[in-house]
């Protein structure tokens, strides 16, 4: 079709006269033939313009009985039409909402079913293939089942729910759109899982699956789902401050339905919320204590600077204390890295769906772990005071835990001169009850008596140490335990380390070629480009023209395409680098060629992207 010459389509009608009535761009180069508009408005039939939907009348062969409710529905489906149709590119729900046409139409309050109904004729739904439509301009989540978002949000039908960020009924949110359901924004789980092993063909050394190419389904899925928690964001006007200190986007972390332990937090209710910093813009968890009465601010000053201090992998790392009165009493709030898709080991091993089974090395690895917290802590003349299972959080694989909610005993409790061998002491009972806990559970068992537990017998020799009352523990007592144990561990960590390293290696240039590809789209056979002369023949954009069918066109000697990732790699690569290679660009006729470098063509691409984001 050529858009540039529109002689050829000034007789044939417009599609969009014909499908809704009207067309946005008659006035604005649309080529083909639109009538006029009075004709439109009067014309009988299905032909109806949504502008003038409120005065329309239904022609007079319509039953009458049906007729009204047709009338109706069919303004219905044209407002819905409409709305699909006017807001091509914007996402926003308050540029949605004062866009014309849209603003009194609320597909929650429409029950109407177009679509086969019968005795109506069924209007077109919002095609994705209509040049205004963009099915992303429908906000994320738009789709409350659980189905693909942007597949409902393409093949919209008028009736069908939630397809535009609206006010929820009753509530003055906008709910779909800001609030996602979880489960509906990516769809990692459309990855086909790999076959099951009985299924694999054994590969020779030089061969692959299309699933080695990519990075593991498992990991993929992992990191998809960390990237989803972390960037939740839960709906503005309820009980929430939006702003607390220097954070905002509060989002509560805590949905079950266990009493805390009071004692914990000094007989006060507390909650957690993940939290986004206006300071560095950085994802962190707030705990905040409720109505706390702080008398000197050494109280929180003290504590907050011993435990900052404190930087170990397997301690969450404290960042700021305050006392605030956004939630309009004097609230203790505390904040900590946050580490999406976290869960305590309670919740892992014991209340989780699918519980991760415990192992003999996985509680090797939880005590090497957690003596190395409990090292870094005590060598600040600090103790946790807190390791329990309800307080470790298990942040990733294999098995990587650290000890949470650090600093705030110490504020709550607060003694201007402590000494910390005793609460040390604690810590060294709180690991054993911890880990014998953990051994009960791996059996099954309710009886946490040492002897009884199906663990070796160093583990056994261990909890015996830990959970011994009266004797005065150290560390490297403890540690001299298990030493041939805490090799094995650090060479697992390693190992996975490597794994994850050489999955990061292979993906490595993934972002900046996409990038590239992406500015190279932008700018070219865009539909001005065609009657702009700098993109003709003998134009000054015409070399992009050329290299694109040099990287991606090209064909051998008898016109069969080559598809060769290689060379396209390649020559993004130096395009990208912008080296002062020469090439040949040869137009498709063969009549002409150019010679320019890599780095000629990347300042050319880069002036033209510029002048097109201008
Ligand atoms: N640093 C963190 N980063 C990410 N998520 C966390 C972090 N700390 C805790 N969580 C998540 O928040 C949940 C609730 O944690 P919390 O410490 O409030 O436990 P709890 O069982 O509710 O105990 P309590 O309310 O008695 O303190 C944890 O299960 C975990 O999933």
């Amino acid at each position: 079709m050529d858009k540039a010459n529109a002689e050829w389509a000034k007789d044939i009608p417009c599609k969009n006269i014909t499908i809704y009535g009207f067309c946005k761009y008659e006035n604005d180069g649309c080529i083909f033939n639109h009538g006029s508009t009075k004709a439109n408005a009067t014309s009988p039939g299905p032909k109806f313009n949504a502008k003038t939907a409120s005065s329309f009348t239904p022609s007079k062969v319509l039953n009458s009985k049906n007729s009204t409710s047709a009338a109706i529905k069919a303004e219905k489906v044209a407002k819905a039409l409409t709305t699909a149709v006017e807001q091509p590119t914007t996402s926003s729900p308050l540029a949605m909402k004062s866009a014309p046409f849209t603003a009194s139409y609320n597909p929650y309050a429409a029950n109407f079913t177009p679509v086969g109904s019968a005795g109506t004729s069924t209007p077109p739904p919002a095609s994705s293939s209509h040049p205004g439509f963009n099915p992303y301009s429908a906000p994320a989540g738009i789709n409350n089942t659980g189905d693909a978002p942007m597949q409902s949000s393409a093949s919209f039908i008028p009736g069908s729910p939630a397809p535009f960020a609206q006010e929820a009924p009753g509530r003055h949110t906008n709910f779909p759109s800001i609030y996602p359901p979880s489960h509906s924004i990516l769809q990692y789980h459309l990855y086909a899982p790999d076959p099951p092993l009985h299924l694999k063909v054994p590969l020779k050394a030089n061969e692959r699956t299309p699933e080695m190419l990519f990075i593991p389904n498992d990991i993929r899925e992992e990191l998809l789902k960390k990237n989803q928690a972390a960037l939740q964001v839960f709906p503005s006007g309820g009980n929430l401050p939006e702003i607390v200190g220097d954070y905002f986007g509060l989002v509560p972390l805590e949905f079950h339905n266990r009493a805390s332990n009071k004692e914990r937090y000094q007989g006060h209710q507390n909650s957690l919320y993940k939290v986004f910093s206006n300071f560095d813009g950085k994802i962190y968890i707030m705990r905040r204590i409720h109505d706390v009465k702080i008398k000197e601010s050494v109280q929180i000053f003290k504590p907050f600077q011993d435990w900052k201090k404190l930087v170990n992998s397997n301690v969450v790392g404290v960042r700021d204390a305050f006392v605030t009165r956004a939630f309009s009493d004097s609230s203790l709030c505390l904040v900590h890295d946050y580490y999406p898709q976290s869960s305590s080991l309670y919740e892992t091993h014991f209340v989780s769906f699918n519980p991760t089974p415990i192992t003999q090395d996985l509680l090797w690895s939880y005590l090497v772990q957690l003596c190395s917290a409990i090292q870094a802590a005590h060598s600040f003349n600090l103790a946790f005071q807190n390791i329990c299972l309800d307080k470790v959080i298990v942040t990733g694989n294999p098995g990587r835990i650290k000890i949470g909610d650090s600093c705030l005993h110490d504020i709550l409790y607060f003694q201007e001169d402590t000494d910390a061998t005793k609460e040390q002491q604690k810590d060294f009972v709180d690991l054993g009850t911890l880990l014998r806990d953990l051994a009960a559970k791996s059996t099954g068992s309710q009886d946490t008596d040492i002897e009884s537990l199906v663990v070796d017998n160093d583990f056994k020799q261990v909890l015996n140490y830990l959970l011994e009352p009266k004797s005065l523990k150290t560390l490297p007592e403890l540690m001299a335990l298990f030493s041939h144990k805490i090799l094995p561990v650090l060479s697992s960590l390693q190992t996975y380390a490597e794994y994850t390293e050489s999955i990061l290696a292979r993906e490595l240039e993934n972002a900046r070629l996409f990038r590239l590809m992406c500015k190279l789209n932008f700018i070219f056979g865009r539909m001005e480009s065609r009657i702009d002369i700098n993109w003709s023949e003998s134009g000054e954009k015409f070399p992009i023209i050329l290299f694109y069918d040099y990287v991606f066109h090209q064909s051998d000697e008898s016109g069969k395409p080559v598809m060769d990732l290689t060379h396209v790699l390649r020559c993004l690569n130096k395009l990208d680098a912008g080296i002062g290679e020469k090439l040949m660009l040869v137009t498709p006729d063969e009549m002409n060629c150019f010679i320019t470098s890599y780095k000629e063509l990347k300042d050319l691409i880069d002036s033209t992207f510029r002048a097109l984001s201008q």
